[in-house]
């Protein structure tokens, strides 16, 4: 349910889906587009921490990059037009769920896993949560993610588009979903 507030063309929207499917990439590309703040979750907790998330989640621990996950997406999500792209584990907090669904538009990016599994390179030095596990090991937890994700308000599955393409069909169909909602007078 979106939130009956706030006018639907000053919510936040913030962009979900598993490691690497492009939530940082096109969520920058997408705040360009369309003129707005782009604010990334993990690049504000490195900044707090003044460090990697890999660092964060040996020194600190998980729990306690999940506490500060928590708190910095309940300050950014209560804020208007704001683009935000949260991590991936971000969802699996009940608490964080239901505060970005009623403050903001949700947007999944959906990624097929034959098509995740090519990217797998480019992710694993920076994402401590794939480097303890087998890739057997990341395919079951990229299956059991994909029922978190299903807490959204429009998706997009990218296979086979690239950053521009996939940008340029959010922009588009959230105008379209603005001029139905909330015509121009
Ligand atoms: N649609 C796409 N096509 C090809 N590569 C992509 C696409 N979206 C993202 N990437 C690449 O995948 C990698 C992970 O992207 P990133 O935006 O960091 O994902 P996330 O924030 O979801 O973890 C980056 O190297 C990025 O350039
Ligand atoms: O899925 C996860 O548990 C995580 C995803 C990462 O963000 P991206 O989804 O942007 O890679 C980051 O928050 C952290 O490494 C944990
Ligand atoms: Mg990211």
């Amino acid at each position: 349910m979106i939130n009956k507030n706030t006018s639907l063309r000053m919510q936040s929207i913030v962009f979900i889906g598993f490691m690497g499917v492009g939530k940082t990439t096109i969520g920058q590309k997408v705040a360009r587009k369309l003129y707005r703040d782009f604010i990334d979750i993990d690049q504000e907790i490195e900044r707090e921490f003044n460090m990697p998330t890999t660092e964060i989640f040996k020194k600190f621990g998980e729990k306690t990059f999940r506490e500060k996950e928590k708190s910095t997406i309940d300050y950014f999500s209560q804020q208007q037009l704001k683009i935000i792209s949260v991590g991936g584990g971000a969802f699996l907090q009940e608490d964080i769920r239901k505060i970005c669904l009623s403050n903001c538009i949700v947007f999944y990016l959906d990624l097929s896993w034959e098509y995740w599994k090519e990217r797998i390179g480019l992710l694993i030095d920076s994402r401590p949560v794939l480097q303890s596990r087998s890739l057997e090991e990341i395919e079951e937890l990229f299956n059991t993610r994909q029922e978190i994700y299903s807490y959204h308000h429009s998706k997009v599955n990218t296979n086979d588009l690239d950053v521009e393409e996939v940008a340029d069909y959010i922009v588009e169909s959230l105008k379209v979903a603005w001029d139905i909602y909330e015509p121009l007078k």
